[in-house]
């Protein structure tokens, strides 16, 4: 890299528009779409679409609700025309969907385009030429009044051929190839002329279409640009006014935003963001972020992950695993302060609340995904995170310092293999840790009168199972003292907590207990049953079994 990049690389000159009004705009309702994934889309493919792609793909865009789709290129190619050729002559375009195509502004070109077209109900057709300096000196070697004479003529070609198909509605539209590097006054002289060719009217009107062919400013200049051009373009009620951002800062989202809210009433970009380069404006987080502004877009991405898996396979192209509301990661969290966050909003959080969620600006469940995803326990990951999939996937409700204790065993394990630990691997370490996968039923009678328990039966201690009996105010009393006779050791319970099981787990307690064992451990024990006085006492036998003794009182005990 260079130490002096402006010796090469020149600053974007900004826009003087002192009074300008876009930064206190509100985007309040969707813009115009027109989905470019059948020719900006294709032309940036390794390998463009075959027929069937294609069709496949326009099929999917009519169904998430475009109403204006560019289809192709039908100059380019024979495929493409005879794309155009098929969804007209099998009569495969929706009453209420408008095709658009595109051509260069040259008349073989523009002819060979109408010619694919003929008997289509309603069609946008889109031509375009280069406007900015660099494209009129270096490549075409046109001056400013060639240019506007290229469009000018090419525009009343259109005309001239559109009038012999009167059967069809067409629309006219118009794109400054580079405005965004064109200057502003010539990019007007340019529309306004074009437009005064196909004089559209309030009632019948023609799209004017801005592009940012390549992405070079902060997407507040590209916003003076629109709204300086939005205010000063003649015939400005008989015009839509659309733009096409591109990526290659990547800003396109924001470009389109900010185009939005300085005027523009139509947008042209790809799902997912494909396109040439870097892509072309992603019509997906377009749509999605005014979806969570609380502003429906028109669009339906209810089912995303099978729109994401039609454009890869029409595109032959992978949606990263961070694609914003799409990619694999994006509603996963892994870091324990977001889990821990994300666990406590979601018990908070009643049916028809406004979505306030930590770390999800958007519910996965809008888009079709499940909350599976939401948190995944890796190294980074804390408490909150490995008791939320306990939870939501087995159904245990650890207490707060269960929740410590059993992070610690998670983050040995963690930091022993330095893998992620889905939630069946946390259920089984759970349950080894636990005791719970080799626990005994325990065997036993109770009886009592008066506040007294008496407990009697087969219990494990020390892994033998002893016959034992005792007395206390009720069976965990009870029990716990036959316990600390028949093992030598003192045992006091500190903490107890127990809930049905409701979900994966295949029993129907749980049960809890904290123990100070010798006045020495704090530990906690765990039992589950289908009963809740076996599940205490499995959880006593747990937290004993885990309370390792001290050489002193291993060697008393013998
Ligand atoms: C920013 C955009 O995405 S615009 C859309 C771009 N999309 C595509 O190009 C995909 C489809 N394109 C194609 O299939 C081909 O490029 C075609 C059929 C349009 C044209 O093919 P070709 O005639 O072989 O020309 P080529 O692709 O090399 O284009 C460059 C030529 O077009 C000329 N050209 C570009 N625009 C115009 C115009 N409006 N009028 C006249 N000539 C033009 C260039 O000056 C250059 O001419 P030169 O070869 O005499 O120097
Ligand atoms: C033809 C125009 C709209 C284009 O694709 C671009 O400039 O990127």
């Amino acid at each position: 890299m260079l130490q002096n990049p402006a010796s090469k690389y020149r600053a974007f000159p900004p826009v003087r528009l002192v009074d300008r009004t876009w930064p206190d705009a509100v985007i309040s309702q969707p813009p115009v779409w027109c989905s470019v994934d059948l020719r900006d889309g294709n032309q940036a493919l390794i390998e463009p679409m075959d027929i069937a792609r294609k069709m496949r793909m326009f099929e999917q865009l009519v169904a998430i609700g475009f109403k204006e789709i560019e289809v192709g290129f039908p100059s380019a190619s024979q495929v493409e025309f005879d794309f155009m050729r098929k969804l007209i002559e099998e009569n495969r375009i929706p009453d209420d969907v408008t095709v658009q195509v595109l051509t260069q502004a040259r008349e073989p070109l523009v002819r060979r385009t109408f010619e694919a077209l003929a008997g289509v109900p309603r069609a946008i057709v889109h031509l375009y030429n280069a406007t900015a300096p660099v494209m009129r000196q270096v490549v075409l070697n046109m001056s400013e009044d060639e240019i506007v004479e290229l469009a000018c003529s090419n525009a009343q070609l259109f005309k001239d051929i559109a009038a012999d198909y009167p059967e069809t509605d067409w629309t006219f539209q118009y794109s400054p190839e580079m405005y965004s590097d064109t200057e502003l006054a010539f990019s007007k002289r340019v529309i306004d002329a074009v437009t005064a060719v196909w004089q559209p009217t309030p009632e019948k009107k023609c799209i004017i279409n801005l592009p940012t062919t390549v992405e070079h400013s902060t997407p507040n200049l590209f916003a003076d640009m629109v709204e300086w051009t939005h205010r000063h373009i003649e015939r400005r009620d008989s015009i839509v006014l659309s733009v096409h951002p591109h990526n290659d800062r990547g800003t396109g989202t924001a470009t389109a935003e900010l185009a939005l809210m300085a005027g523009a009433d139509r947008l042209e970009g790809c799902l997912f963001g494909n396109g040439e380069r870097t892509g072309n404006l992603d019509v997906v987080n377009v749509a999605l972020n005014m979806y969570i502004q609380g502003v429906h877009p028109g669009l339906d991405f209810s089912q995303i992950d099978d729109i994401r898996a039609t454009v890869e396979y029409c595109n032959q192209l992978p949606v990263h695993p961070r694609h914003p509301y799409v990619g694999d990661l994006v509603y996963t969290s892994f870091s324990g302060s977001h889990q821990d966050a994300i666990k406590k909003a979601f018990s908070a959080r009643q049916e028809g609340d406004i979505w306030d969620m930590p770390y999800l600006p958007i519910d996965p469940k809008d888009l079709g995904r499940s909350y599976e995803a939401v948190i995944r326990v890796n190294s980074q990951s804390g408490k909150g995170g490995i008791a939320y999939l306990l939870e939501s996937e087995y159904g245990l409700q650890l207490p707060r310092r269960l929740q410590i204790e059993f992070s610690q065993v998670v983050q040995r394990e963690m930091d022993a293999s330095g893998k992620e630990l889905t939630a069946l691997d946390l259920w089984n370490l759970f349950q080894r840790e636990y005791g719970i996968d080799s626990a005994r039923t325990p065997q036993y009678r109770l009886s009592g009168a008066s506040g007294t328990v008496a407990i009697s039966g087969e219990f494990c201690v020390d892994g033998e199972m002893r016959s034992l009996s005792g007395e206390g105010t009720g069976p965990i009393d009870a029990f716990v003292g036959a316990l600390a006779e028949a093992s030598g050791r003192s045992i006091r319970v500190l903490d107890y907590a127990e809930h049905a099981v409701s979900a994966g787990a295949n029993a129907q307690a749980a049960a809890y207990v904290e123990l100070r064992v010798d006045d020495t451990h704090v530990v906690y024990g765990v039992g589950m049953d289908a009963n809740i006085v076996s599940a205490s006492i499995s959880a006593i036998v747990s937290g004993l079994a885990r309370a390792p003794r001290t050489q002193m009182e291993a060697v008393a005990a013998v």
